[in-house]
């Protein structure tokens, strides 16, 4: 793995979202967070090519995979290699911020929440993607996806700012186009294969972090 979460500069393609999402998860349902986050890096590809107005999101993923790239390569590795274990380690040795901010900013825990809660903005938006038609809006099924999930956890000025970037959003033949796949029907195909991993690995993360009460980590 690259050490840096810019240094990438290949082309977007939605197979290797997929073919990540397929390998995030091991034989008894754990979440590898090497290819979690190599799923994250696979997207911020996507949204560098829509131009300097994604940019602010953009610097905000880009910054939190670099967080857990940084756990990936730390001298304790070998306890973020599942989900599931890295937040039992973290856990354990109170590496984690519970109830307000503090001396963790940058825990695993707290980082991965973002992007889980990203997750179902990302799974909301591909399925109303994959069920659009020729004149859906991207804009809009944008921001129906982004209120009915990632929205609630933003304050004001973070929702604003992301509404006025999905309006510059390309159109949807664009879109298709950018994911780098084929025919419409074969992204229509793809995103199909793609979206139950999502929704396996989403589901997952989201019953771990219930289970230890760490959904709303500050
Ligand atoms: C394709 C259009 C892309 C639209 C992206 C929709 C999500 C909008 C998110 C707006 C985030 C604004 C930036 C700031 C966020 C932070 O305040 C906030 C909280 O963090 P904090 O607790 O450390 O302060 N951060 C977050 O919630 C994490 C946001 C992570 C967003 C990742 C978005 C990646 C988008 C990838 C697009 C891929 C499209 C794929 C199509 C095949």
């Amino acid at each position: 793995m690259a050490d840096s979460v810019t240094s990438d500069d290949q082309k977007f393609c939605l197979k290797e979202v997929l073919a990540t999402f397929r390998l995030c998860l091991s034989e008894n349902k754990e979440v590898y967070l090497e290819h979690y986050v190599a799923g994250w890096r696979e997207l911020v590809k996507f949204l560098n090519t829509l131009g300097s107005v994604f940019g602010f999101i953009s610097k905000d993923a880009v910054s939190k995979v670099q967080i857990l790239v940084n756990l990936l390569k730390s001298e304790n590795a070998s306890q973020y290699k599942t989900i599931q274990s890295m937040v039992k380690y973290e856990l354990d040795n109170q590496l984690v911020d519970l109830n307000k901010a503090g001396s963790h900013p940058t825990s695993g825990c707290r980082t991965l929440l973002r992007l889980h809660r990203a997750l179902k903005w990302l799974e909301l938006f591909l399925d109303s993607l994959r069920t659009s038609t020729e004149d859906s809006k991207t804009s809009v099924l944008c921001a129906d996806a982004y209120n009915a999930s990632l929205a609630k956890f933003h304050p004001w000025v973070v929702r604003k700012a992301a509404g006025m970037a999905f309006i510059l959003l390309p159109g949807r033949q664009a879109f298709f186009e950018i994911m780098n796949v084929g025919t419409p029907e074969q992204v229509v195909a793809m995103l199909g294969e793609a979206i139950p991993l999502i929704n396996e690995v989403y589901q997952i993360t989201e019953a771990l972090y219930a289970q230890h009460n760490i959904l709303d980590l500050p």
